[in-house]
């Protein structure tokens, strides 16, 4: 008891706490990961705007390129210099125009050269076919470094940030490549191992310090990248949205755990277990013909055994096993335990019979005539060894009583009243319903020797049920006098502890050897008026 007590706790907190981690953790993991999810779209977002951005740089390079070889004017005149001086001017993304002939710069938006620099080879072609050097000393100018694109005869100067002139949070960096790999330019210092792997990866991910994104189109790559401490903010929000409903699940979880906990720890819920795992054993009282002493039969009587070995008595449970509905799984074990345990002694003696007690719902529903009949079959037990207990109180619709105890008898059972004379009900209420044999109640064999004011009553009792021609069988035969008392005034039966206390299947196999060795076997007189569905007369 004590330890499934502690079983059922341990199982509960164990649950209840699996219960609160498992939502709580998932819903912080759902911060993390819409967090990062989050912050990894809008890292996409800039590097495709990078993209966008160096298109648009390499556009514009190429439409001032074009039209500047277009012109018709004779190279490095006033008029061809004015025109790219024009262009550049016009153009926001070139600082230069220059023009180039055999290998070597003439003049440029600036005016004539000497004609000293020559043409280098290009470090990449891009798909549009500009010839791309990306780190050129403006030897015109003498400025910082910048990139030259070159298309047919004349070439641009670009600053390399514009190519990634995107407006970035502070935290991000970012980096332009070709599709080579070739750097670009940067912004914001990136980690220039992290670039290189990402540029070889597709669209996003993480590092264990920091999250990217790429973007790729027209030749070019860009990535964009953050710390992830600088996610703190966003996971932030993200778990305060979602930790609470985790909270709440958790929470809705654990209540869920206490209640069943708590059911299965509640009286009910312990009963409910035991018919789970089939707790129940039968004793059996014997049940002796008071005129010559021999053991007719039995009346199984349940109990619980617990795991612990301990035995709960039926009066503590009964009551609860009859309000939830649970005695009639309890009654069928009842019955596969008698099977179980008696089959052959009842097959060998044709004169013994096993009473059972039957509950009011299975009075009302008849249900249990057809678990008997089916666990009877193959066994070789005759439905008249059986007999059927029912109290008064069990009778609660009378035509519905009236109809199973009928279909009882005839398919052989014997029906007797328990309990008699406790209820509410006058024997002439009884007297139409189909029974066999009536049971006089243990506070009314006790009042046999006993001046008390319902002393009459007990023969008053036996009398009615003699001229309704119903055998008697008196319960809780404790002493002598009383076993006397009820022989001379013509019972038929008796059970009680003067004879025996409820007994184990083997001792009680034991005690009906011994008690025909001393009393032989009884006539087939019981048998007979149980096979006939009559009552006795
Ligand atoms: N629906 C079911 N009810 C059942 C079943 N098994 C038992 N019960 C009912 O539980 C009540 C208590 O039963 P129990 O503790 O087994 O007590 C029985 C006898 O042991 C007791 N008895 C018999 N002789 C004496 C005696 O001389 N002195 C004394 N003090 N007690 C004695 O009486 C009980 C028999 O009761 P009854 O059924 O009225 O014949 C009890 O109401 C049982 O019916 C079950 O399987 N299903």
């Amino acid at each position: 008891m004590e330890m499934r007590r502690s079983r059922i706790i341990a199982t509960g907190v164990l649950l209840a706490l699996l219960g609160a981690a498992i939502p709580i953790a998932a819903m912080a993991y759902m911060s993390w990961a819409i967090a990062v999810q989050k912050e990894q779209s809008l890292l996409k977002l800039f590097a495709d705007r990078t993209i966008v951005r160096a298109n648009s740089t390499f556009r514009e390079a190429k439409d001032a390129l074009d039209a500047v070889e277009a012109t018709p004017f004779i190279p490095c005149s006033d008029e061809h210099i004015a025109r790219m001086r024009v262009l550049t001017v016009n153009t926001p993304a070139i600082e230069e125009m220059g023009y180039f002939e055999n290998g070597f710069l003439r003049c440029t938006s600036w005016g004539q050269t000497e004609g000293k620099i020559a043409l280098t080879p290009a470090d990449y072609v891009t798909p549009d076919g500009l010839d791309v050097k990306l780190r050129t000393k403006p030897r015109v100018t003498q400025g910082n470094p910048m990139m030259a694109l070159r298309h047919g005869r004349h070439n641009v100067l670009v600053v390399p940030s514009r190519f990634v002139d995107v407006l970035v949070d502070d935290s991000m960096s970012l980096a332009l490549a070709n599709d080579q790999g070739t750097l670009i330019d940067t912004l914001n210092a990136p980690d220039a191992e992290l670039i290189k792997s990402a540029i070889g990866n597709p669209q996003e991910g993480m590092t264990n310090d920091a999250l990217y994104a790429v973007a790729r189109g027209n030749g070019l790559v860009a990535v964009v990248t953050e710390p992830r401490a600088s996610l703190a903010g966003k996971l932030r929000n993200e778990q305060m949205f979602l930790l609470p409903i985790g909270a709440f699940i958790a929470a809705f979880i654990v209540g869920v755990v206490v209640w069943l906990s708590r059911k299965q720890l509640s009286p009910l819920g312990e009963l409910a277990i035991a018919v789970r795992n089939r707790e129940f054993i039968v004793h059996y009282q014997p049940i002796i013909e008071l005129k010559t002493g021999i053991c007719v039969g039995a009346e199984a009587l349940v109990r619980w055994k617990r795991p612990d070995g301990s035995i709960v008595r039926p009066d503590l449970f009964i009551p609860l096993a009859e309000d939830s509905g649970l005695i009639m799984p309890i009654t069928d074990q009842v019955f596969e335990a008698i099977v179980f345990d008696l089959n052959r002694m009842l097959v060998e003696d044709r004169t013994l019979h096993i009473a059972i007690n039957i509950c009011a719902a299975d009075i009302k529903s008849g249900r249990i005539l057809d678990f008997i009949e089916d666990r009877l079959r193959h066994t070789g037990i005759r439905p008249t060894q059986i007999w059927l207990e029912a109290t008064e109180r069990s009778f609660i619709d009378i035509d519905a009583a009236r109809v199973t105890l009928g279909r009882a008898r005839a398919f052989g059972h014997s029906v007797a009243i328990d309990d008699f004379g406790t209820g509410y009900s006058s024997l002439q209420y009884l007297q139409g319903l189909p029974m066999d044999a009536l049971k006089i109640d243990k506070s009314f064999v006790d009042t046999v020797g006993k001046n008390t004011a319902t002393s009459s009553v007990t023969s008053h009792i036996i009398d009615m049920a003699k001229a309704l021609g119903l055998y008697t069988v008196a319960e809780g035969i404790e002493t002598t006098e009383q076993a006397d008392y009820l022989k001379a005034q013509g019972v038929d039966f008796g059970q009680g502890w003067l004879f025996s206390k409820a007994l184990p299947a083997a001792e009680f196999i034991a005690y009906h050897r011994r008690s025909k060795e001393i009393y032989g076997t009884a006539p087939e007189v019981i048998q007979v008026a149980a096979v006939a569905g009559s009552a006795r007369g």
